[in-house]
C-alpha cells in the first residue's frame, strides 16, 4: 500500500509575508494523517518555511539542485548537499519550465538526481509531454525517454527512493487538467515500464499526477489506481484549496 503524497510547487512566488500567512492558514487545515505533504518554496525561503513547519508533518523541498554534489566555484548554483543541510528533504528535478526555459537535458537532470540521492535528499523526476507530442502520439514514448535516462543509466533499484511526477506540459497552468482517465493511462503505463524492471520496485513507486490540480478535479484523480497524489502549483498558494487536496488524497 503506498502512502499517498500532496506536495505544493510554490515555484516563483511568495514573500516573506505572504509566505508566512499561507502557512499560518495552512495551520488552521485539517491535513490527514494518512497523506504525506510537502512543500516546494523559493530557495530563499527553504529555512523560514522549514521553521514554521517544523513542528508539523510538513516536509519541506526545493525546486531545483546543482548536478554537482561537491562544494565549488559555481555562482549561483546550490547543492543537494547544501539543501540537505538547511533541512529539505526532497527536490525537484527535471520539471517541464526548467527543462523549458533552462534548456535542462536528460542527462542533465539524472545527474540532478544522482546528487539528490547521494544527498540523501528525495528526488521527485518529473517528466511530461507538451501538447505537440501528445498530438502526435508520442506521449507515452517522451515519459519513457523522460525515465529511460534516469532508470536505464543508474538501474532500476535507484526508484525505490525516488517519486515520478507525471506532469503532462499542456495541463500545468492552463486550467486544462488531464482526465482521469488520460493521467490514470501514462501512470499505469509508468508502473508497467518500471515493472518490467522490478516488480518490487513499481509496486512501492509512488507516481503524482501535476497540472491543473484543484480542490473540484482531485478526488477523482487520486480515485485512479495509479495516482498516488499530486504535485500542484496554483492551487497550492491558496491554503483551503490545498488542504481540501490533501484530504482528497486521504481515505
Ligand atoms: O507545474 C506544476 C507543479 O509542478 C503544476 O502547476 P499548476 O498546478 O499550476 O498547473
Amino acid at each position: 500500500m503506498r502512502r499517498p503524497l500532496v506536495a505544493g510547487n510554490w515555484k516563483m512566488h511568495g514573500t516573506c509575508a505572504s509566505i508566512k500567512l499561507l502557512l499560518n492558514e495552512l495551520a488552521t487545515q485539517v491535513l490527514p494523517a494518512e497523506v504525506d505533504v510537502a512543500v516546494f518554496p523559493g530557495l530563499v525561503y527553504l529555512q523560514a518555511v522549514g521553521a514554521q513547519v517544523a513542528q508539523s508533518d510538513i516536509v519541506v523541498g526545493a525546486q531545483d539542485c546543482a548536478v554537482q554534489l561537491e562544494e565549488g566555484a559555481l555562482t549561483g548554483e546550490t547543492s543537494a548537499l547544501q539543501l540537505a543541510d538547511i533541512g529539505c528533504s526532497m527536490v525537484l528535478v527535471g520539471h517541464s519550465e526548467r527543462r523549458q526555459l533552462q534548456d535542462e537535458t536528460d542527462s542533465v537532470i539524472c545527474r540532478k538526481f544522482i546528487a539528490a540521492q547521494a544527498a540523501g535528499l528525495t528526488p521527485v523526476l518529473c517528466v511530461g509531454e507538451t501538447l505537440a507530442e501528445r498530438e502526435a502520439g508520442q506521449a507515452l514514448a517522451v515519459v519513457q525517454r523522460q525515465i529511460d535516462a534516469v532508470l536505464v543509466e543508474l538501474g532500476v533499484d535507484v526508484f525505490a527512493k525516488a517519486v515520478i511526477a507525471y506532469e503532462p506540459v499542456w495541463a500545468i497552468g492552463s486550467g486544462l487538467t488531464a482526465t482521469p482517465e488520460q493521467a490514470q493511462d501514462i501512470h499505469a503505463q509508468i508502473r508497467a515500464h518500471i515493472a518490467s524492471h522490478s516488480a518490487g520496485v513499481a509496486q512501492g513507486l509512488r507516481i503524482l499526477y501535476g497540472g491543473s490540480v484543484k480542490a473540484a478535479n482531485a478526488a477523482e484523480l487520486f480515485a485512479q489506481a495509479d495516482i498516488d497524489g499530486g504535485l500542484v502549483g496554483g492551487a497550492s498558494l491558496n491554503a483551503k484549496e490545498f488542504g481540501a487536496i490533501c484530504r482528497a488524497a486521504g481515505n
